[in-house]
């Protein structure tokens, strides 16, 4: 019989544990702290430890060190009342087997011992710099993340690159930041481009640098973002809007770890990580040829496919009352049942900055300090709504000011045959918003592309492609 011991410094919820542990037949040793639990460890015996992240003086993660050196290889399974990226991704870098979120299911708690005891896997464990945080905090109680946060904490630390894929506003730059902050690179910069929000012509000078002289407007040498880059990480994202010369370009920088300049001859030596990512499917757009194929199985060694926000159970209302206590000065503001019920009602085409955006609008609107379902804004056929919420607070404050009247529009969603084929309603919808986001807008284009979640590039792509204009 498995012997389990459980480091928690909440006494009731340590009994109840125990109970259910007995109940599935383990035996059970029970410590309130980490001292208490790595002493007990010292006694021996033990063949899996569930260790509660907070705790009083040294924490969870102190424990999996310590645990680490002295029981190598003992599974361990991390318990929070609250999974934040960062910890998670702490917590599988110092070898942790699992991760589960209070209060634990019996079901789900069973699978896991299972789990870990059947794998009884080495620890990996690796020292970990205790500054390397994520800029900011990625935030999730839902399975597929939790699934997420180990594989950033497994590969963190590998030098291949990484392809981030998921629907726009998902989170793939915190992923990649997340990668970055937990890697031997930390300390070295982190370099973001939108390979979509730069002109074609400009991307190659933006990403190589060029020679002064190199061409008219050169006045002076830049180094480019590779060279910034250098003894970091490199994100490159929207990477599936690059023009084909430019892949191959990039590819032979992977390849050769070398950068040349624009209107230079000499090559210079690159140390770095890449990690790009795209929403779009890239296998598709290599099938189209409008990909490299090699370029994309070099990306690809290691995938992060980020989940939408509709597929993270328990998410919306998680999140929703982050950015409500994060962007909220003063008076403190709640939701009410009915909007709580309709953000969780809501597809969320935009994802986690769609949910974030109709938070700060939710906040301007709302006089009170009750958030209500006329404040967001959300209409009741997702499909025919207006565009999304606008992306900055300013802009955010300007809408809450001046609302929006849209005339109705050749192309509105009316006309969407909805047992015709997709592609067609697909259209009908796309030309539907962008008409919308436009008048919306007043036929700034800059302001359209941000209330779509665009970027401008994108934006133009799609006006000429429904021919508006
Ligand atoms: N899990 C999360 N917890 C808290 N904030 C999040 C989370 N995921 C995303 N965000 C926030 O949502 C916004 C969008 O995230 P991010 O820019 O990383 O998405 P993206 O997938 O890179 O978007 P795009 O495809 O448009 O480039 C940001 O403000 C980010 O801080």
């Amino acid at each position: 019989m498995a012997l389990i011991l459980i480091v928690d410094d909440d006494t009731a919820f340590r009994m109840t544990l125990a109970e259910t542990l007995d109940d599935l037949g383990y035996q059970v040793r029970q410590a309130g702290s980490c001292e208490a639990g790595l002493a007990s460890l010292g006694d021996g015996g033990i063949d899996l430890a569930l260790v509660d992240l907070r705790l009083p003086g040294d924490d969870g993660l102190a424990f999996l060190r310590a645990a680490a050196t002295m029981a190598p290889g003992l599974p361990c399974i991390v318990l929070t009342a609250y999974a934040s990226g960062s910890n998670t991704i702490d917590a599988m870098r110092l070898g942790a087997f699992d991760h589960l979120t209070k209060p634990v299911g019996r079901d789900e708690l069973a699978q896991a011992l299972a789990r870990a005891l059947r794998a009884h896997q080495p620890a990996v464990a690796e020292a970990v710099d205790d500054d390397t945080q994520a800029g900011e905090q990625m935030l999730s109680n839902s399975a597929p993340m939790r699934a997420i946060f180990k594989r950033i904490g497994l590969v963190a630390d590998s030098d291949n690159s990484v392809l981030v894929l998921g629907e726009t506003g998902t989170g793939k730059e915190l992923v990649a930041q997340a990668l970055h902050a937990n890697s031997a690179r930390a300390a070295g910069p982190f370099v973001a481009v939108n390979c979509a929000a730069i002109p074609a012509e400009l991307l190659e000078s933006e990403l190589f640098g060029h020679v002064k002289g190199a061409f008219s407007g050169a006045a002076s040498d830049r180094l480019g973002r590779f060279r910034e880059a250098d003894g970091g990480t490199l994100f490159l994202d929207e990477i599936g809007d690059m023009a084909l010369p430019t892949q191959a370009k990039i590819l032979r920088v992977l390849q050769e770890r070398e950068v040349t300049p624009v209107g230079g001859r000499q090559a210079v030596a690159v140390d770095l990580r890449v990690v790009a990512a795209t929403h779009r499917d890239l296998e598709a757009e290599v099938a189209a040829g409008r990909f490299r194929a090699d370029l994309w199985y070099r990306l690809q060694v290691i995938t992060i496919k980020l989940p939408p926000l509709r597929a993270r159970d328990g998410d919306v209302a998680l999140l929703a009352t982050h950015f409500l206590r994060q962007h909220v000065h003063g008076r403190a503001k709640r939701l009410a049942p009915a909007a709580l019920a309709a953000l969780q009602g809501h597809p969320w085409p935009g994802n986690v900055r769609e949910l974030r955006n109709t938070m700060l609008r939710a906040i301007a609107l709302s006089e009170g300090d009750l958030i209500d379902i006329e404040h967001l804004g959300l209409d009741a056929a997702p499909l025919s709504r207006a565009a999304p919420a606008p992306a900055t607070e300013a802009a955010t404050a300007a809408a809450a000011t001046a609302p929006v009247t849209v005339a109705a529009t050749p192309a509105g969603t009316a006309e969407i045959d909805w047992d015709g084929p997709l592609d067609r309603a697909v259209e009908l919808l796309e030309s539907c918003m962008l008409r919308r986001a436009l008048a919306a807008a007043d036929g700034n284009r800059s302001e359209a592309a941000r209330r779509l979640g665009l970027s401008r590039q994108q934006l133009y792509r799609k006006l000429a492609q429904y021919d508006i204009e």
